[in-house]
C-alpha cells in the first residue's frame, strides 16, 4: 500500500525587510541646514520596506520534487527558509495534507539542508551520521547501527564511510560527497518533508546530477516531499523535477510541470531555441513573462469589475477600494476556522505521527555530546600539541625569570609581578579557542533549532570535556613554575595553587565560549576578547600598586579581583 506522505501547501506568503536609510555619518559636520536634512530625519523614523516575497503560493506533493528556480535575488532562499520555519514572514499559512500546522510541529516532520555544509570536519562519515542518529532517534544501538548502514548505502557513501568529512582546511571527502553527508544528517530521522537550499551549488554537472538523482529516488521509494532551490539546472536534472516554481523579484511567474512551463512560454510567443534548457530560457525571458502577466492581470481585473453587480457587498467594497482580492484570499478565508483551532493549541490530525519531545533524556544527550566533543578535541592534534608545549615552556621560562624568590620585601613585590604575568598569560592563551567555538556555534544552532537536543546538555558536555584537558595544561604549567620560583613547599599549598590555575584556565575558556555565542564573527570576537584582556591588565596594574602600598599580597584577593573583573 502506498504511504500517505505529506502534501505541503503555502498560501499568501508575504515577506518584507525593513531597513532604515541613514544619513552619511560625516553630514553632522556640515554647516548649513539643507532642506534635504529634514527629509533625512523623516526617513530615519520611517523605515524603508523591501518586499522580498509578494503573495507567494506554492504546493509540493509527496513522492515528488518541487524545484524553485529564478535569477539571483529572486527570493528562493527566503521562501525555503520560511517553509522550513527559520524565517517568520509578515503573512503566510502552511497546510500539511490540507490542515494548517504550527511551525514547531512542521519542524518535526521536516528536514532542512542549508546551502553551507555545517559538519564536524574531523569526524568520519559514519560517525557523523551515527551521532546524528543517536541524537534524533529513540532506538536501541543495533537498530541505530543498521539504520546508519542502510542510509550510507542509500546516499552512495559506502566507499568513504570511514573517511573524515574534512573542510576547506582539513583534507577530506569530495564536495559532492560532503553534500550527501549533509543531506544524510537531515534525513536520518526519516522526515516526511525535505527542504534543500541549493543542494548542487559548487558542484560539477556529474555530481549535481548524482545528488538530484539520489533525491529523486528518496522521493519515489519513501514517499518524501522534496522542495529544493537550484541555479542553472542541466537538461538531465530538469527532467527529474515533477514541478517547477519560477520566482522573479519575489513573485511567482510559473508553478507547474516542466511541460506546462513550455506551453506557458509558447502561449506568450516565446519559442524555445534548439539546444537551450527550458529553465534557463525562462529565466532569460523573465522581463517578457512579467510584462505579459501584468497585462493579463489588468484584463482579469477589468473582467472582475464588469461582473461587480453579481458580487457580495463586501467583495464590491474591496474591489471598489482597489484592493487586491484574489482567489488565494478567498481560499484563506475558507480556512480561517482551522487556523483558529491551532491558535488555541489544538493539535490537528494531519495523518502523520508527530514525534513528541526530545529523542533522549538529558543525561543520555550529555553522554552522546561529551563523546562527540572528546573525539573532536583529541583529533585536533595541533591544538592539543601546541597548547601542552606552550604551557610547559611558559612555565619553565617564567620559573627561570622569577627563579628562587626570597621571602623578603623585594621577593614579595616580585611575587605580585609574577602573579600578574601568570594571569595575563592564562587569559590571553585561551583566545585561540574562539574560531573553534564559532565553527561549532553554527552546528549547535542548526541542531538545537530542529530539536535534536537541549542547549543545557551541550553546555554541560562542553564543560565536562574541557575540565580534564585544562587540568593537564594546568599541571604542565604549574609543575616547573612552582618549584623553580620556590613558592611554599607545603604539598597542600601546591595543590591549592594548581587548583587556582585550573580554575583560571576554565573561567577564561568559559568567557571565550560565552563571547563566541554572543558575537557575530571572528573579527568582532577577537576585538571583544582583546578588550577584555586590556581591561584585565588595567585592573592588574591598579591592583599591583594597591597591593604593594597596603601589603595586600594574598593571592586569593588577586584571584577574586580578576574574577570580578572578568
Ligand atoms: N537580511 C536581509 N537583509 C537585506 N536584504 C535581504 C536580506 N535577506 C534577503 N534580502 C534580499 O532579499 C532578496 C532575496 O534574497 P534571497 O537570498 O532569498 O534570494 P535568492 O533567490 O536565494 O538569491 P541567490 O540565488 O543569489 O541565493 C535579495 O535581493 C536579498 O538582497
Amino acid at each position: 500500500m502506498k504511504k500517505q506522505g505529506c502534501e505541503i501547501e503555502a498560501i499568501g506568503i508575504n515577506y518584507n525587510i525593513y531597513s532604515k536609510e541613514r544619513e552619511h555619518p560625516f553630514k553632522i559636520f556640515s554647516k548649513e541646514q539643507q532642506p534635504d536634512e529634514q527629509n533625512a530625519k523623516f526617513k530615519e523614523t520611517h523605515p524603508k520596506v523591501r518586499r522580498v516575497l509578494k503573495d507567494v503560493n506554492c504546493r509540493a506533493k509527496p513522492w515528488e520534487i518541487l524545484a524553485i528556480v529564478g535569477p539571483s535575488g529572486a527570493g528562493k532562499s527566503s521562501l525555503l527558509e520560511i517553509l522550513a520555519g527559520k524565517l517568520t514572514p509578515q503573512s503566510a499559512t502552511i497546510f500539511v495534507n490540507q490542515k494548517p500546522i504550527e511551525k514547531s510541529h512542521f519542524k518535526k516532520i521536516s528536514g532542512y539542508v542549508t546551502q553551507k555544509d555545517t559538519l564536524f570536519p574531523l569526524l568520519t562519515v559514519e560517525e557523523t551520521l551515527m551521532f546524528s542518529a543517536k541524537l534524533r532517534l529513540r532506538l536501541p544501538p543495533s537498530q541505530l547501527s543498521s539504520r546508519v548502514k542502510s542510509l550510507i548505502g542509500e546516499l552512495g557513501l559506502g566507499h568513504v564511510a570511514g573517511a573524515r568529512v574534512g573542510d576547506d582546511r582539513v583534507r577530506g571527502i569530495s564536495g559532492g560527497e560532503r553534500r550527501r553527508v549533509s543531506i544524510g544528517v537531515d534525513v536520518v530521522h526519516e522526515p516526511e518533508v525535505l527542504i534543500l537550499d541549493e543542494p548542487t551549488s559548487g558542484l560539477d554537472s556529474t555530481s549535481a546530477l548524482q545528488i538530484i538523482d539520489m533525491l529523486k529516488s528518496m522521493a519515489e521509494t519513501r514517499g518524501r516531499t522534496i522542495i529544493l532551490s537550484i541555479h542553472q539546472p542541466g537538461f538531465r536534472i530538469v527532467k527529474l523535477f515533477n514541478s517547477i516554481l519560477l520566482l522573479a523579484n519575489g513573485s511567482v511567474l510559473h508553478h507547474g510541470s516542466v511541460d506546462q512551463l513550455g506551453v506557458h512560454l509558447m502561449l506568450m510567443g516565446l519559442h524555445l531555441p534548439l539546444h537551450v534548457n527550458i529553465v534557463e530560457f525562462a529565466i532569460e525571458s523573465i522581463e517578457t513573462i512579467q510584462q505579459q502577466q501584468s497585462l493579463q492581470q489588468v484584463l482579469v481585473h477589468e473582467e472582475m469589475v464588469s461582473q461587480l453587480p453579481s458580487s457580495t457587498p463586501l467583495q464590491n467594497k474591496k474591489v471598489e477600494e482597489g484592493d487586491k482580492f484574489t482567489l488565494q484570499q478567498l481560499f484563506q478565508q475558507s480556512k480561517v476556522v482551522d487556523e483558529e483551532a491551532i491558535s488555541i493549541g489544538e493539535i490537528i490530525d494531519i495523518g502523520i505521527d508527530l514525534p513528541c519531545g526530545f529523542a533522549n533524556s538529558r543525561l543520555r544527550e550529555t553522554i552522546i555530546l561529551t563523546h562527540r566533543f572528546s573525539k573532536n578535541i583529541f583529533r585536533t592534534k595541533e591544538l592539543f600539541a601546541c597548547r601542552t608545549l606552550q604551557m610547559f615552556i611558559t612555565g619553565l621560562v617564567l620559573g627561570s625569570i622569577f627563579y628562587n624568590l626570597k621571602d623578603d620585601l623585594v621577593g614579595a613585590e616580585e611575587r605580585v609581578g609574577l602573579f600578574a604575568f601568570i594571569l595575563t598569560f592564562l587569559l590571553s592563551c585561551t583566545t585561540e579557542a574562539l574560531p573553534i567555538f564559532l565553527q561549532e556555534r553554527e552546528i549547535l544552532m542548526k541542531e538545537t533549532s530542529c530539536g535534536s537536543y537541549r542547549v543545557s546538555s551541550y553546555a554541560i558536555a562542553n564543560g565536562l570535556v574541557y575540565l580534564p584537558f585544562l587540568l593537564i595544561l594546568a599541571v604542565l604549567f604549574t609543575l616547573p613554575l612552582y618549584w623553580l620560583v620556590g613558592l611554599n613547599r607545603n604539598f597542600m599549598a601546591f595543590m591549592h595553587f594548581l587548583l587556582l590555575i585550573w580554575l583560571i584556565l576554565y573561567t577564561a575558556n568559559s568567557v571565550v565560549v560565552c563571547f563566541s555565542a554572543l558575537v557575530p564573527n571572528f573579527i568582532v570576537g577577537n576585538s571583544v576578547i582583546s578588550g577584555r584582556d586590556g581591561f584585565v591588565l588595567l585592573v592588574l596594574g591598579v591592583l599591583h600598586i594597591e597591593a604593594w602600598d597596603s601589603q595586600l599580597l594574598d593571592f586569593h584577593a588577586l584571584y577574586i579581583a580578576v574574577q570580578v573583573s572578568l
